[in-house]
């Protein structure tokens, strides 16, 4: 049997969320490049009941959502807890996530009140590890502006609300990709919500997903801290058999469309606060690799000076992608469990022939 290695380019599902067709990322028909400048909680409504709402309806989802956004009690008991381990921030998010799932108030947990708290608790694990005091919800702003009130302590100015919401747009959902596609198997059994979430988050966590943005900024500082050329530090990762985090993507050959949109979004933040050596770099190491090796740089690559902009420390940079794209994650696992089938491929066997387990014969 001739497989394709990791599945690439097998069709394995359906799904009417959002699609990379011809290389062209689309939610529910809309072209990222139109929807992107969308409010955040119109995309979150379109990607999970599969059309634009009204104004009135937007008014009071989006309403709904900030509410949700309020922690309960024991939940920030939980957090002041868990974040303060030495552990890393995803591994911190994924044991949150999980035992979000078994506290007293989740019996009737939808949806919108799992994204609400999954952002809140995001922001709270951000907080709590750099000893900062807790922000609470403002029902008078947006999920976005709520989002980055709590992240740092600030309440962002409209440019910066609005960026960072196409930010947080471009990164809520993307077809089947592999945490999006854990979750859906999980959901798959007919496991609850959070058993999804909290196997997406595992899965965006590896350094060839989610976790590349942090390996970005890692090679942006060590350029910076070093006073090294950009382009010795690139020869340096060839030469060593390394790959240059924040390049090449399984379905975009000829680049990822969020990056286009992210770029000038990293420009402009760069700008606005003081970055803009580390833009300037990004800018060398992307010329130079698509000359050397023909790879554009993926999602992860800008977000990552995005976040260090917003004033982020590295280690959260994927806890952020993961406040994002559980927006994603949700609607898959619904239409997933609207499927009511169980996943559950074959493989193909490779191992020994048949071979017979002799009693004694070790003796
Ligand atoms: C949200 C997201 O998940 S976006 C992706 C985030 N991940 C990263 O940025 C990590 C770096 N990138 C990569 O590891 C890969 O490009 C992936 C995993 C994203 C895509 O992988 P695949 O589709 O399997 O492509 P594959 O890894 O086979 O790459 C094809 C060729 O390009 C090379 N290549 C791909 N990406 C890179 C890179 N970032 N740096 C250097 N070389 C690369 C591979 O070594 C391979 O070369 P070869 O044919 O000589 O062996
Ligand atoms: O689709 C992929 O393989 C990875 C990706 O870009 C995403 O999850 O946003």
């Amino acid at each position: 049997m001739d497989l394709p290695r990791g599945l690439a380019g097998v069709v394995i599902d359906q799904t009417s969320i959002s699609s990379t067709k011809n290389a062209r990322l689309t939610y529910s028909g809309y072209p990222i490049e139109e929807i992107c400048q969308a409010s955040f909680e119109e995309v979150v409504y379109l990607l999970w009941y599969g059309r634009l709402p009204n104004k009135e309806e937007l008014q009071k989802f989006r309403k709904m959502l900030v509410r949700k956004m309020v922690l309960p009690a024991e939940t920030v008991r939980l957090l002041l807890y868990i974040a303060r381990e030495p552990q890393h921030p995803m591994s911190i998010l994924r044991t949150t996530t999980s035992l979000l799932g078994t506290t007293n108030d989740v019996e009737h947990d939808e949806p919108p009140r799992i994204l609400a708290k999954m952002l809140t608790v995001i922001a709270a694990i951000v907080r709590i590890r750099n000893n900062e005091p807790l922000i609470d919800v403002d029902e008078k702003m947006g999920v976005v502006e709520n989002f980055l009130y709590m992240l740092t302590g600030e309440r962002p100015d409209e440019e910066l609300a609005k960026m960072f919401s196409t930010v947080m747009i471009l990164q809520a959902d993307h077809e089947f990709n592999a945490s999006t596609f854990t979750a859906r198997v999980v959901a798959s059994t007919f496991a609850d919500y959070y058993s999804c979430l909290t196997a997406a988050v595992c899965a965006l966590k590896g350094p060839l997903h989610g976790g590349a943005n942090e390996r970005v900024f890692e090679m942006l500082e060590k350029i910076y801290d070093h006073d090294m050329d950009p382009i010795d530090y690139v020869k340096d990762a060839f030469k060593r058999g390394r790959k240059v985090m924040g390049f090449g993507h399984r379905i975009y050959k000829h680049g990822d469309p969020r990056a286009k949109i992210l770029r000038p979004i990293a420009e402009k933040m760069a700008k606005r606060t003081g970055n803009t050596y580390f833009f300037e770099v990004q800018t060398e190491i992307a010329d130079y690799m698509l000359k050397e090796k023909g790879l554009y740089p993926n999602v992860d690559y800008y977000t990552a000076l995005i976040y260090h902009c917003v004033g982020l420390k590295k280690d959260v940079f994927t806890t952020i992608f993961a406040a994002c794209r559980t927006a994603g994650w949700l609607a898959h696992v619904m239409e997933q469990r609207r499927e009511k089938t169980l996943i559950r491929p074959c493989s193909e066997y490779v191992g020994p022939d048949e071979r017979h387990y002799l009693p004694d014969v070790n003796d």
